[in-house]
């Protein structure tokens, strides 16, 4: 990846493209330029040769016209001046190079004097002359001169006339050397002796020989010989004309021509430079020099005896000029290369752009899928339904479906994807949640309703439906996601946390709160039509015995069957509430006057008042009902209710099953009550408790067989309480536990102590509440009292009421039979009161039944109450049980009772309760006791 990375760098391929280009251009270069180089040699040789032949061509014709003179010579033999005038001045003319030509004649010595004096019929003052001191003198002896005897032209030429050319090395040897060889003979480059302006010159010279002589070797050529022509040439002028100016301004093109009669004798005949083209440019650098590799051709031909070396050698102007193609190639490669590299590198940018884009939109896409697998999945794992629907089809038809919902739902994909969303498919479904969401489906919005669904069993579900609209590429909504939540069991939860907050889960009628809530608005609606509203505080009497004898279940049957007769009793408007255990409130609201309520009122105690069955035997349930009025008793939910319970304490007191209004009066006795209740609590501790024993008297010796042990408090400021004023209150409180273990241990004591004291063995009653005898403990604490005290077992009696026993009967049979297994005494107390039946009676291990003091009050006045009494002690026989009649107060009382085998008797007749000391000094005093 790295390598790749590398190779994809911008900078990288511009430089790899730079390189393969500047090397292709490099190459390119040097071909072209080696081509260029080639052609500009072969053109450089080829114009060299040329302008090597002009010069030869140049210099021959030079020649050619001289032999041409010679020639007239050859041919006229005495040639005068003006001949010769008239035969070279037209090829000067011609040949314009040609600075002079002339004649000479060899003089010998001998000759000179005729010569000269010849010469000065023309020339006056005519001497052979020579060259000295930049003048001419006349010539010095010696034995041959060779004298210009014709110069053509001759204007400006005439002081030459007579010039000696022999006086010239360089020109005699020229000049020798032709006649000796019969052919043109050239010298070097010389310098004229006389010339201002010394220009390169150099002679042809041609021999002249006598005609009809001899010529074969050169003494016979020396012997026929009489003069020379001579061509004068300016070799600058010579070169020059002969290759023109075309040549000359030919750039990069240098010439030079020397001349060399021996090769130490080596003379510079032409020098020609080109001519530099801009000369402000830079010299050639280096690079231009190795480019430039010197080009030069060079020619040695002969003229005249005389060696001709022509070299031409090529510049740098015409290097340039040459190889401005591959200087052009080298450009445009140059640029093509950058170009080429500039574009690689941006294509690189692009290519590195793309897959770094590739790359990036891969790793997108790779996380891209793995995204969406993980969604795909949680939307397969959601616990809740979720259904995509289609915005464009029509009826919003199901694209897709997850797993849970076809859980939820009972459908399964196949039967619901291009189908309409069910909810609104179901057609006259006027739930608001389906409206919403039809709404929000076609305005393309979101939203969230709860609607009821139809699952394909058929059965009915809830669910909190939520609406999401999804555009996948444009903004425009192209599906909902719809989400839905099974919320039937948090509905039917939240059902139930409503109705337990408002009802009373036993029963199914109002609680408390709902009671609060339809008391006060019904305290408004009468405030506002100025109506009465009645508040009844109903508690069941007894109930608490039922519950704690009968156990839970059945004071649950109990309270539900109240419950629902207090319903059917009451209007519809009317509200029926449980306060709590056994308390009821019903709500009269509307009422017009009390008497109407009250009428209520006593018709709901009646249908209360018929036996409810409960496990098998009836139970007689009334009720103390206390009436609180708005306005006059309270205006609000609070005062009603703490009045009217009041009233309901004071019906309580009036002897339970009656109803009560509320007075103002009740709420001192309430208050008491309240007092009584906290001091009954510290009761005990602060032993304000004390028993008070009746004695109980056998009928037949009169002596005393047992006392009932009758329980008092002394309280420190309302004196001596009777238990009429605070057993109840402490059943109810649940002292009575408390209370009850210590009357038992007090009384046991106490009788082990009269016996102990020789006062006989007392039977001690003890009367046993009906909570002291539902409470399962009860035989254990009886028995280790018994063991604590000492005292036989044979010598407690415990009273249970009629009406406790009647309760729940299997466990009365139970707990007594429980009892007296350890020989504990067992009696009836209250009996008549109650609605024992004979078949219970007979399933009592019981010892005694006592007669209620209510049948024994009028027992001598009123004939059923007597008959009763009778009954009673006739069935107690036939039982083998004993009866004991309490209350008795009167003689008459005893009589009848004795009469009629009542077995014991017990009353004021005999003695009011007393406390223990008093009880011991009656033991001693009055009767004196059954030792
Ligand atoms: N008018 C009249 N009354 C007579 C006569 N002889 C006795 N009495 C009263 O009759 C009641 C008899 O007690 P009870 O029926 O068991 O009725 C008792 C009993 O049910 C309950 N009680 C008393 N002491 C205790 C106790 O220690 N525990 C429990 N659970 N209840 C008790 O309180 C009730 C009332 O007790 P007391 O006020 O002491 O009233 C006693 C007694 O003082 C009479 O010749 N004429």
């Amino acid at each position: 990846m790295l390598h790749r990375n590398r190779m994809r760098s911008p900078g990288l391929a511009a430089a790899a493209t730079f390189v393969l280009g500047f090397m292709t251009t490099i190459a390119l270069f040097f071909f072209t330029f080696e081509l260029e180089s080639d052609k500009a040699n072969l053109d450089f040789r080829r114009r060299a040769e040329s302008y090597i032949a002009d010069v030869q061509q140049g210099l021959g014709d030079a020649i050619a016209s001289l032999q041409a003179v010679n020639q007239l010579f050859a041919a006229v033999g005495e040639v005068s001046r003006e001949e010769f005038h008239t035969f070279t001045l037209p090829l000067l003319q011609r040949q314009p190079y040609i600075e002079a030509f002339t004649y000479h004649r060899f003089v010998a010595a001998t000759e000179r004097k005729r010569f000269e004096a010849a010469m000065r019929r023309d020339f006056p003052g005519f001497r052979i002359s020579e060259y000295k001191d930049r003048g001419v003198a006349p010539a010095g002896p010696r034995d041959m001169y060779l004298p210009t005897v014709y110069i053509s032209p001759q204007e400006n030429n005439e002081v030459r006339i007579g010039n000696d050319a022999l006086f010239h090395p360089q020109r005699a040897a020229a000049a020798w050397r032709a006649v000796d060889s019969a052919r043109p003979s050239a010298t070097g480059i010389v310098q004229l002796l006389m010339a201002d302006n010394p220009e390169p010159t150099f002679f042809v010279i041609m021999p002249l020989y006598r005609r009809d002589m001899p010529l074969g070797s050169p003494e016979e050529r020396r012997r026929a010989m009489f003069g020379v022509t001579q061509a004068v040439f300016n070799s600058k002028n010579l070169v020059s004309k002969i290759l023109g100016k075309e040549a000359l301004s030919m750039p990069g093109i240098d010439i030079s021509i020397s001349t060399a009669v021996t090769p130490e004798d080596k003379h510079l005949a032409f020098q020609h430079h080109a001519e530099v083209e801009n000369p402000d440019e830079p010299q050639p650098g280096f690079l231009r020099k190795v480019l430039e590799p010197p080009m030069l051709v060079g020619e040695s031909f002969d003229v005249g005896g005389t060696v001709w070396h022509v070299q031409v050698s090529g510049s740098s102007s015409a290097f340039i000029y040459s190889h401005r193609g591959s200087l052009l190639v080298l450009l445009f490669g140059m640029l093509v290369t950058l170009y080429a590299a500039n574009n690689r590198r941006a294509a690189a940018n692009r290519e590195r752009k793309i897959e770094q884009l590739v790359e990036q939109r891969t790793a997108e896409l790779r996380l891209t899928s793995e995204d969406l697998q993980l969604r795909q999945s949680a939307i397969e794992a959601s616990a809740n339904a979720i259904i995509i629907v289609s915005a464009r089809r029509p009826h919003f038809s199901i694209e897709y479906v997850n797993p849970a919902f076809e859980k939820i739902s009972g459908y399964s994909a196949e039967d619901v994807i291009g189908k309409p969303f069910a909810p609104l498919a179901r057609p006259g479904d006027d739930q608001t949640g389906v409206a919403d969401l039809r709404a929000a489906l076609h305005a393309g919005t979101q939203t969230h309703a709860i609607v009821s669904q139809t699952r394909r069993d058929g059965s009915q579900f809830w669910s909190d439906v939520y609406v999401a609209p999804v555009s996948i590429h444009s903004g425009e909504v192209s599906h909902f996601v719809i989400t839905q939540y099974d919320i039937t069991e948090m509905r039917r939860y939240q059902g139930e946390l409503e109705f337990q907050a408002n009802y009373d889960l036993l029963t199914g009628i109002a609680n408390r709160n709902l009671l609060r809530d339809r008391v006060t608005q019904a305290l408004t609606m009468a405030a506002r039509h100025g109506e009465l509203v009645c508040v009844a505080f109903m508690d069941l009497d007894r109930f608490k015995f039922v519950n704690d004898s009968m156990g839970h279940r059945a004071g649950d049957l109990v309270l539900k069957s109240i419950a629902s007769r207090l319903k059917r009793a009451v209007r519809d408007t009317d509200t029926v509430a449980r306060y709590g255990g056994d308390e009821f409130v019903l709500v009269l609201p509307e009422s017009e006057d009390v008497t109407e309520s009250a009428k209520v009122v006593q018709r709901v105690m009646q249908a209360l008042a018929r036996p409810v069955p409960v496990d098998g035997k009836d139970f007689f349930p009334t009720c103390s009902v206390g009436i609180a009025v708005y306005p006059t008793d309270g205006e609000d939910f609070e005062t009603l209710l703490t009045h009217a319970d009041i009233a309901m304490y004071s019906a309580k007191e009036k002897g339970r099953n009656n109803f009560q209004f509320y007075a103002p009066r009740m709420h001192e006795r309430a208050a008491k009550r309240l007092r009584l209740e906290g001091d009954l609590r510290r009761a005990l501790e602060r032993q304000e408790l004390t028993l008070y024993y009746q004695p109980q008297v056998d009928v037949n010796t009169g002596r005393v067989v047992g006392a009932e042990t009758l329980i008092r408090w002394q309280h420190p400021e309302l004196g001596l309480i009777p238990p009429s004023e605070f057993v109840a209150l402490a059943e109810e409180t649940g002292l009575i536990g408390a209370i009850g273990e210590w009357v038992l241990r007090t009384a046991c004591t106490q009788a082990k102590k009269w016996e102990q004291a020789g006062l006989g063995k007392l039977r001690i009653a003890i009367n046993l509440s009906a909570r002291q005898f539902s409470q399962p403990n009860l035989l254990r604490t009886v028995q280790s009292t018994l063991a604590e005290s000492g005292l036989d077992p044979s010598n407690l009696e415990l009273e249970i009421t009629e009406s406790t026993v009647m309760v729940d009967v299997q466990h009365t049979i139970r707990t007594l039979h429980e009892l007296k297994n350890i020989d504990v005494h067992l009696s009836i107390d209250d009996f008549g009161t109650g609605f024992s039946s004979l078949s219970y009676l007979k399933q009592f291990p019981i010892d005694v039944l006592k007669v209620d003091q209510s049948f024994v009050r009028d027992i001598t006045t009123d004939a059923d109450n007597a008959m009763i009494v009778m009954s009673v002690i006739s069935l107690a026989h036939n039982l083998r049980l004993q009866v004991i009649a309490e209350g008795v107060e009167t003689v008459e009382q005893f009589n009848y009772l004795k009469e009629n085998k009542c077995d014991q008797v017990q009353g004021y007749y005999f003695s009011k309760p007393l406390p223990a000391d008093k009880f011991e000094r009656f033991l001693q005093q009055d009767l004196p006791a059954e030792a």
